[in-house]
């Protein structure tokens, strides 16, 4: 069956309503300016959403405009500039069904007309109001015999016409949708993507935020592979809300959630879910990954990833970013304060105060100056907090697994026994490796100075509690900071440690990479990867993913195609493709013992039934298709 398209024209096709750009342009410099434009966009809803009949609103709108033919080109150069998003990335659509598209508008030919000649839309198919003129040329009024003057004019309009074939409409107001009520169109499309128009969405056949949605269920001629509305984000841990606005305007549907959830939950929540955003607390475990039927990417809104199944999600093909540099200096800054405030015993003083003692001495309070900083792990954070310390006139001791390179005057220890007989202070900056748990147990808190500091902002299985207590106690340890612990709540609320109550130790809740600035960093950092991955297949900085850089499609489509690393697996792919006789403009190639991933580019017309064959291939992980 034939399909006819009816598009309303204000907020549909452009992202505003012309009358009230064109009373940005009358009432300009005029005092009462702000107060009219209000006045008339309130009576502009009040008439899309039937509230008051159309022609009151009409006329009571031109009355207010005070306009004049003059300001007709303005306008329509001011429209140009407002084409709808997604209306303006999808000209193929307009040009491939240009017989089969009409607008029908309670807005003004003189101003719809030249807009969408540009689209394809001839006059004749462009059923609008028409405006009346004075000598002067002063906009007086409208032609009131139009149909689309009157209240559900659009009907009468549309019945009209008498269109064969099943009749779509598309727009935002309720005025769009009567023409399907009235049974003239068979489909109202409710077009949310400029503005949500609750009358209109509630009573439309599907909701279309884009009308790449609206081509994609129609299985039309479109700009984008797939909707990115129809992408499903789910946020956990109360990332930054700038995560949230970055990939709700590149698109996607995103949901926050604020704390983590423990793994039947999650089982349920992924279901429909092509990107999990975690921090350090949601474990992504194999049967969560199982139950992911949709899943393509893990983001770690944080550094450590361990709390991630890696292998077993590269083994599915879903890739993990994190964010490895965002938080580092603020863990390093917490790391350099906390130095300070154990070895001033700054923590006992002013507990003494708040229980109304004053207890002034200069027992057990040090400077930090040529005193012996011990780094754990010289990582990216470790080297920082080596150049602060070392600024400060420490003097700075570094015992790390693989080779590093010692910046300023930092010695370098062979041994970690090593390191914990000379320093003062011990900071633990190693990674989450799990072959690290109980890293400084009994046997290393023994070979620590006596009366030395340990701070811990690395993972709490890091260090055996009850043998740090131990240490405490006995006074073999002046203090320590802790700020990680074995066992972490899922969101804020009670919390239990042997270590509470005990002289000098600072305390604090993972909050090493919790500043405004690092979680601000993160938002940017980790959608970036996100949308790269999604928008163009880059898996730069994937941590469990071969990492390929992708140049810019232009004018193909793009196979993305993951599989294990099999003998013989890009033979089968290129077998399959040659025998489409696909043109191929690019081909990439990442692959790692296990996984392959490889990305071919393509001429844009080829026989889509290469996408089965392809998916087909045994040892295919993902396929995805993207232009
Ligand atoms: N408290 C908090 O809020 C935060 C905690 N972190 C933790 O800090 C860790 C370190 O972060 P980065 O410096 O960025 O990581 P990184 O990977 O750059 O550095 C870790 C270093 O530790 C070394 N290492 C690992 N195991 C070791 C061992 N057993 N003995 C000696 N060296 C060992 C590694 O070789 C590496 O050089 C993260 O993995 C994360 O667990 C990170 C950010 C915030
Ligand atoms: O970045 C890390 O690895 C951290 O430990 C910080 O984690 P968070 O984002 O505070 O859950």
């Amino acid at each position: 069956m034939s399909r006819k398209f009816v598009f309303d024209f204000d907020s549909t096709l452009t992202r505003v309503e012309a009358l009230d750009v064109l009373a940005e342009i009358t009432l300009e410099g005029r005092e009462d300016r702000d107060a009219i434009i209000r006045e008339i966009q309130q009576i502009t809803n009040l008439g899309i959403d039937g509230d008051i009949s159309f022609t009151e609103s009409l006329e009571r709108r031109i009355r207010l405009l005070g306009a004049h033919r003059k300001d007709l080109e303005p306008l329509i150069g001011m429209l140009r500039e407002k084409i709808s998003k997604s209306i303006a990335t999808n000209r193929e659509f307009f040009e491939k069904f240009a017989d089969d598209i009409y607008v029908i508008s309670c807005g003004f030919k003189e101003f719809i007309d030249p807009i969408v000649r540009e689209y394809n839309i001839p006059e004749e198919r462009v059923f609008a109001n028409t405006f009346e003129f004075d000598e002067q040329g002063r906009i007086t009024g409208f032609d009131t015999a139009n149909v689309l003057a009157s209240h559900n004019g659009k009907i009468e309009c549309l019945r009209a016409l008498d269109l064969e074939g099943e009749v779509q409409v598309i727009g935002d107001g309720y005025s769009d949708y009567v023409m399907r009520e009235a049974g003239i169109a068979h489909k109202f499309f409710a077009y949310t993507e400029n503005v949500h128009r609750e009358k209109a969405a509630r009573n439309a056949d599907h909701i279309a935020p884009n009308l790449d949605e609206f081509l994609f269920v129609n299985d039309l001629p479109r700009n984008l592979s797939y909707p990115k509305n129809r992408i499903k984000i789910l946020l956990l841990e109360n990332v930054h809300p700038a995560a949230f606005k970055n990939l709700s305007e590149d698109g996607f549907s995103v949901e926050l959630v604020k704390h983590s959830l423990p793994e039947e939950e999650l089982i349920e929540k992924i279901k429909g879910v092509h990107v999990l955003g975690i921090r350090s607390k949601t474990r992504v475990t194999k049967k969560v990954l199982d139950a992911a039927d949709k899943l393509l990417i893990v983001g770690a809104f944080c550094i450590g990833t361990t709390q991630i199944e890696l292998e077993y999600a590269r083994q599915k093909g879903v890739v993990v970013f994190n964010a490895p540099y965002s938080n580092t200096r603020s863990v390093v800054e917490l790391a350099i304060g906390e130095i300070i405030v154990l070895m001033r015993s700054i923590f006992p003083r002013s507990t003494e105060i708040h229980n109304g003692e004053w207890h002034k001495t200069a027992a057990n309070a040090r400077e930090i100056r040529g005193k012996n900083l011990g780094i754990v792990g010289y990582g990216n954070i470790g080297k920082q907090l080596s150049v602060l310390a070392e600024a400060m006139g420490m003097r700075v001791y570094y015992y790390d697994v693989n080779e590093q390179l010692a910046l300023g005057n930092a010695v370098k220890c062979d041994t970690l026994e090593d390191l914990l007989g000379v320093s003062d202070v011990v900071t633990l900056h190693i990674d989450d490796n799990p072959a690290n748990r109980n890293f400084i147990g009994e046997r290393e808190l023994a070979q620590m100075r006596t009366g030395a500091y340990l701070i811990n902002l690395s993972r709490g299985f890091v260090v055996d509690i009850p043998a740090l207590v131990g240490a405490l106690k006995s006074g073999k340890l002046a203090g320590a900071a802790i700020d990680v612990y074995p066992e972490e709540p899922a969101s804020n609320g009670p919390f239990e440690t042997e270590l509470r109550n005990l002289d000098n130790v600072i305390l604090t809740p993972h909050i090493g990479g919790s500043t405004e600035e690092a979680q601000r960093d993160i938002a940017d950092f980790v959608p970036n990867k996100i949308m790269d991955y999604i928008n163009s297949g880059s898996t730069v900085d994937a941590v469990n993913f071969p990492n390929i850089r992708l140049p810019k499609q232009q004018n193909a489509h793009r196979f993305l195609h993951i599989h294990k690393n099999v003998p013989g697996i890009m033979a089968h792919i290129n077998k399959v493709l040659a025998s489409y006789d696909m043109n191929i403009i690019g081909q990439y190639l990442s692959t790692d013992p296990e996984v392959g991933y490889v990305i071919t580019d393509l001429d844009k017309e080829y026989n889509k039934a290469v996408i089965k064959e392809l998916k087909a291939i045994e040892h295919t992980i993902k396929f995805r298709v993207l232009y």
